[in-house]
């Protein structure tokens, strides 16, 4: 039987424990994800989205709790560690890419999973720069006439979606997003997002995307979560999804958790 893509075990993260300070800010969590779901996760501001991506990328000790990635536990494993089996996408288009070298260049790094001494010790063969032409032009912004530029002068919209393209080269065991459009112009946020749901289905990734967009979280994935104080107080499977509307939505968050959804950066339309 295949293993889970992720297992996330009594998961609680504390800050400032033992303090007078102290918040719990992940409660229990339990979730596992199939190789090839899609899950969108929402919620109010500080209900733990941020909190459940560090933990399971490793920028973020764990508490209590166990994080299994493709059946290995990963839990006490290092950022770099993880990986190997992880990409992440940030919000900041200049958090993905190398602005000073080329789109080629840093595609040759994503190649070699990011090791330099591959990349100088290889440099860009033929093979590989067909496989980037292909993988460009399959984004359909005309970034495959744009190999040799650097990537620091293409504009946010571009260098995500190269930076998304990168993020899947070596087909991740998981794919986190960080609220990765949110600094994007709403017709370019859509670009990339549409762009995300290709790479994610056609190649069967297993995501965790978190957005602020409700449309988008409603529109994209097989599955959607919704978290309120540190707990996964909503989980619909795509057939649960389908046909559902914001304010159903936010009528099931309000059932659900007994609150209303407060997010300063919710996009409702
Ligand atoms: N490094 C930290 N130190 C102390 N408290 C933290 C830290 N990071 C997060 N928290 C707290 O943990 C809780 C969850 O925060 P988190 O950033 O995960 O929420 P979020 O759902 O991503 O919120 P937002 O949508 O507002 O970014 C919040 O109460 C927050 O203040």
């Amino acid at each position: 039987m295949t293993e889970p893509a992720l297992e996330i075990h009594r998961l609680n993260q504390y800050f400032e424990q033992g303090t007078p300070n102290e918040n719990h800010a992940l409660k229990n969590i339990e979730l596992t994800l199939q190789p090839g779901e899609f899950v969108t996760i929402i919620g109010g501001n500080g209900a733990g989205k941020s909190t459940l991506l560090n933990s399971v990328a490793g920028s973020l000790p764990i508490s209590q709790g166990q994080v299994k990635i493709a059946g290995q536990d990963v839990t006490y494993q290092s950022v770099a560690k993880r990986a190997q089996l992880i990409s992440r996408v940030f919000q900041d288009p200049r958090s993905g890419t190398a602005p000073l070298l080329t789109v080629k260049e840093n595609m040759a790094l994503a190649l070699k999973r990011g090791t330099w001494r591959n990349f100088w010790r290889r440099g860009v063969k033929h093979d590989d720069l067909a496989l980037m032409k292909e993988k460009l032009a399959s984004l359909n912004l005309g970034l495959e006439d744009r190999l040799d530029a650097e990537i620091g002068l293409l504009s946010g919209g571009q260098r995500q979606a190269i930076t998304l393209l990168m993020a899947t080269l070596n087909l991740p065991e998981l794919l986190l997003l960080d609220e990765h459009t949110a600094a994007l112009d709403p017709q370019t946020s859509a670009t990339v997002m549409a762009l995300t749901q290709q790479i994610v289905s056609a190649q069967h990734i297993t995501t965790l995307m978190i957005t602020h967009n409700m449309q988008d979280a409603l529109k994209y994935g097989t599955r959607l979560i919704m978290l309120d104080h540190g707990r996964i107080v909503v989980d619909l499977p795509a057939e649960k999804k389908h046909g559902l509307t914001i304010p159903d939505l936010l009528d099931l968050f309000k059932a659900q958790s007994g609150n209303e959804l407060s997010d300063d950066a919710v996009l409702l339309g």
